[in-house]
């Protein structure tokens, strides 16, 4: 008798080059390995235009998008079936054609503090130099210490933590997943509280994309997806989508998911950030997608009668 091999299934997976995309797109091909010894499964580096210009603020290129849309283009052009996204990195706008197949393993969502001395945020002395390009990290952190002076810092994590040992700044906040998942947790100063502040829609969480017209991935997929993590990631970008899809105003929102109940918490800036209004929300599991498109516009309405923010 002889056995005929099946053809293999070969799936391409896209992935920004950085250490930390490429490692978490290792992960999802452990995960798919592990349920599908049968794929033969390909990582495929796609260089994305934030990943080019390492000088220009994100918050100048518009920080919305620029990580996500050339893996989406190829995924469109056929060149991978897969893209492996930072959830949060993806934009809300849905692109015809593509879905998200999954989100997978959220990672803790907090932000951290990394700071060269070792001194918490509210030890730094006043005038200490924080780093940051994000403009919800900004908003966060003029409402707990307006003292302390905000410093544009891009660049990779590497790069980052660099920037903190050689002193260009005293401290940096960053996401707790990306330093997690590569292993550099001794870097962590502190682990910054999730009601201050307030991490940014699907951190911490991968969001998976395919084509919406490949049922053998999107079988794939579905047998990946967390589906606590898909409803409290899908909450936050139901938030942020009504809002514009980041537009540029500083906006977090965090989702906890405990039975049939979920726990959403949001910071809502106005774009001069001189206005900031944080809130927590209870909703019902079923509803609370689009709840929170509902909520977003509440907040927006109420943001004018805020208290200004200290400059
Ligand atoms: N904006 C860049 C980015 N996109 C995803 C992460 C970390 C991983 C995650 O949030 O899942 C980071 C780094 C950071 O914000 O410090």
């Amino acid at each position: 008798m002889t056995i005929v091999p099946s053809p293999q299934l070969q799936v391409r997976l896209g992935t920004r080059g950085s250490a930390l995309a490429r490692e978490q797109t290792r992960r999802v091909m452990a995960a798919l390995a592990a349920l599908r010894p049968d794929l033969e499964l390909i990582e495929t580096i796609v260089s994305t235009a934030g990943d080019r210009d390492k000088r220009t603020p994100l918050t100048v290129i518009g920080g919305q998008g620029v990580f996500a849309r050339e893996l989406q283009t190829a995924l469109l052009a056929g060149t991978v079936d897969v893209a492996v996204h930072s959830a949060k990195d993806l934009p809300t706008e849905p692109v015809p054609g593509l879905v998200i197949g999954a989100f997978f393993s959220r990672e803790d969502a907090r932000d951290v503090l990394v700071s060269r001395d070792g001194r918490s945020l509210a030890d730094l002395p006043p005038g200490a130099r924080v780093g940051t390009s994000s403009r919800r990290r900004l908003v966060a952190l003029r409402r707990l210490r307006p003292d302390l002076e905000a410093v544009d810092l891009r660049g990779n994590l590497d790069t980052r933590l660099r920037k903190v040992r050689e002193g260009e700044v005293d401290a940096a906040i960053l996401a707790a997943a990306g330093l997690l998942r590569m292993g550099w947790q001794e870097h962590i100063t502190e682990f910054l509280s999730l009601d201050d502040f307030v991490p940014a829609p699907g951190q911490g969480a991968l969001a998976i994309e395919c084509r919406a017209d490949d049922p053998a991935v999107n079988e794939m997929l579905a047998a990946l997806n967390d589906p606590a993590a898909a409803l409290a990631a899908r909450t936050e970008r139901s938030f942020l989508r009504a809002l514009g899809g980041g537009c540029r105003s500083p906006i977090g929102a965090h989702a906890t998911v405990s039975g049939d109940t979920v726990t959403l918490r949001v910071m809502l800036g106005d774009e001069a950030m001189t206005r900031v209004r944080l809130s927590t929300w209870t909703l019902p599991a079923a509803e609370a997608e689009t709840r929170a498109g509902a909520l977003a516009v509440e907040v927006q309405r109420s943001l004018a009668g805020a208290d200004p923010l200290p400059v």
